[in-house]
């Protein structure tokens, strides 16, 4: 790209995505009034009403209009299954389809980022950006929680004795309830805390894009897929991006930076398609090399979730709630803005716990719904009643890849976790089946337990397990560290720990493809984190 190029319109930022980093970027790079702000989403605008009630998930989540179709390449690990992994695709990002479950992780997570080179970035350095997006409205303790963000952070209102029950049970194992997870110890049970306000979903669109709508200096551009970034030798100077395969495609100067928060999957895409990446890789797809960066799109990781069904006696499930007049009696409580199954996270209930002793550091996260879903996938709900523990192991070792299948632009990129390679997740993927099972079979618990679906008891030896893990295991949406922070000198790393992308000028990514490991618990949170941070990074950078 040569100067001698007519630029469509020049801006001082161009934030690529509008996601749950990008729409905090654009909220706080806007709000001075001083920089002109732009920000590009390949998706449509989030109009869909399903996007908004928090039961809508069912739809929008599966809806091509509103989600990338991604898949995981097969892998003998998992059974050459691919897995299904569809991504928020619109104003919001993943946050418009996501599971509302707030989870920061745990200190010890960020402390070690900061010991793996991300310097400025250990637990004390960046609660103050997970508390700047916050407003929690529950009782709280202020050194750990924010009172004043955009982002309401509310307990569950709605109760079911299936959850109650879980977390009774869960306590009779050792683990106890009535902590608040993301202050302080996070071993425990109750029910989450969510992004879910007065019945609707809030999503990083509408909790930080619609209080900066009527900024003159901020410009959104939705169906805005960026295909290429810019540069003039090593330094960025734009974007180009079109709507579609074949429409017209635009081209927007950034006189200051360019900011890629286009996820963990799509992120380390565009570095590639820009020319910035593994230069033996990009020249084979013939694509001219700007700046060999062997990290991009390396050390791909994701949460697999495995989930244990259980079928139900003696008390109503979501199987039956939400179908026919019981569903319109929902909706009837919805609109009377009461607790209603219109307005739950899809895992309503959570138990941290650890594979040691109880009280060590949490290696799991459990997942508690009183419904199951047909053949273990959210989206359609079982026709008998049932209830579904899904669960993770929190800081899986296993490491994949996102790299290009082809130079087009529109084409989906290789994604390649490897779930359960590594020896130790296969042996806590079986320890935490294990904990299902006592979990779901805790004294609480046992008198609502018709049968066990599956696993089914049968399933008993460690191999067995390994084996349903292997078979059934699938996403939970959590992919990270494809564009991974490291320190200055660290050639492995995409970005150093301001945020820029190694040898050039004028770019960062900033979402959760930066992170140097998987943090504790959901990716959302730390997310945004890190856009707060990233946010603070550029305004002290352009003082000028
Ligand atoms: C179904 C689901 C359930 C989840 N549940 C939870 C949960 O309960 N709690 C939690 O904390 N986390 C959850 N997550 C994870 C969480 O949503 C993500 O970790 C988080 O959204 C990552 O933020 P991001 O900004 O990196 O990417 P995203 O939020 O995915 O945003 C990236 C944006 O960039 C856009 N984009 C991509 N490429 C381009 C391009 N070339 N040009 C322009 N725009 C582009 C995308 O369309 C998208 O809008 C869930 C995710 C999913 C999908």
């Amino acid at each position: 790209m040569g100067p001698e190029h007519a630029w469509d319109a020049a801006f001082d930022f161009v934030i690529v995505g509008a996601g749950m980093a990008g729409c905090i970027l654009a909220n706080r790079l806007s709000a001075s009034g001083r920089f002109q702000v732009c920000l590009l989403e390949a998706g449509p605008p989030d109009h869909n009403p399903y996007i908004h009630i928090p039961a809508g998930f069912i739809k929008v989540g599966y809806d091509p209009r509103y989600t990338w179709p991604f898949k995981t390449e097969p892998d003998a690990a998992t059974m050459g299954r691919p897995v299904v992994a569809q991504l928020g695709r619109t104003l919001g990002g993943s946050s418009a389809v996501n599971g509302f479950n707030y989870v920061r992780g745990q200190a010890q997570d960020y402390d070690d980022w900061a010991a793996r080179g991300a310097v400025g970035w250990s637990y004390a350095e960046v609660l103050p950006y997970f508390k700047r997006s916050e407003r929690r409205l529950a009782l709280c303790d202020v050194n750990y929680r924010g009172l004043e963000g955009e982002l309401p952070i509310t307990d569950c209102d709605w109760r079911h004795p299936l959850c109650d029950a879980f977390i009774a049970g869960a306590a009779s194992l050792g683990i106890p309830s009535g902590k608040d997870y993301n202050a302080g110890q996070q071993e425990g049970a109750g029910y989450y805390q969510r992004w879910i306000h007065q019945g609707w979903r809030v999503s990083a669109a509408t909790a930080f894009l619609r209080p900066a709508k009527g900024r003159r200096n901020l410009r959104v551009i939705p169906r805005a897929q960026v295909n290429q970034i810019l540069l003039e030798g090593t330094r960025v100077v734009g974007v180009a991006y079109a709507a579609e395969p074949g429409g017209p495609v635009r081209r927007l100067q950034a006189s200051r930076e360019v900011i890629v928060a286009a996820g963990a999957i799509n992120s380390p895409k565009l570095l590639n398609l820009s020319g910035l990446g593994d230069a033996q890789q990009l020249q084979d797809l013939g694509i001219a090399v700007h700046q060999h960066l062997p990290g991009v799109g390396q050390g791909l990781q994701d949460h697999m979730m495995l989930r244990s069904i259980v079928r139900v006696q003696n008390a109503p499930t979501l199987n039956t709630t939400a179908r026919g007049w019981r569903l319109w009696g929902q909706v009837a409580r919805w609109l009377a803005k009461k607790p209603s199954i219109l307005a739950i996270s899809p895992s309503v209930a959570y138990a941290f716990s650890s594979a040691q002793a109880p009280g060590a550091r949490a290696d799991f996260q459990f997942h508690f719904s009183p419904g199951s879903y047909a053949a273990g996938i959210a989206g359609q709900l079982d026709a008998f009643p049932g209830m579904t523990l899904g669960f993770y192991q929190l800081r899986p070792q296993s490491k994949g890849h996102v790299r290009l299948a082809s130079a087009h632009a529109w084409d989906s990129p290789v994604i390649q976790p490897h779930y359960l390679q590594h020896e130790s997740d296969q042996r806590l993927v079986v320890e935490g089946l294990r904990q299902a099972r006592r979990l779901l079979h805790s004294a609480a618990l046992t008198p609502y337990v018709a049968s066990d679906e599956a696993p089914s008891t049968q399933l008993q030896s460690d191999e067995e397990l390994l084996q349903f893990a292997r078979e059934r295991g699938s996403t939970a949406w959590h992919f990270m560290g494809s564009c991974r922070m490291g320190a200055v000198d660290d050639a492995t790393a995409v970005v150093d720990p301001q945020l820029r992308v190694r040898g050039i000028t004028g770019l960062r990514v900033a979402d959760a493809s930066v992170m140097p490991a998987m943090p504790s618990g959901n990716t959302g949170a730390p997310t945004m984190m890190i856009a707060e941070k990233a946010a603070d990074l550029l305004l002290a950078d352009h003082q000028n």
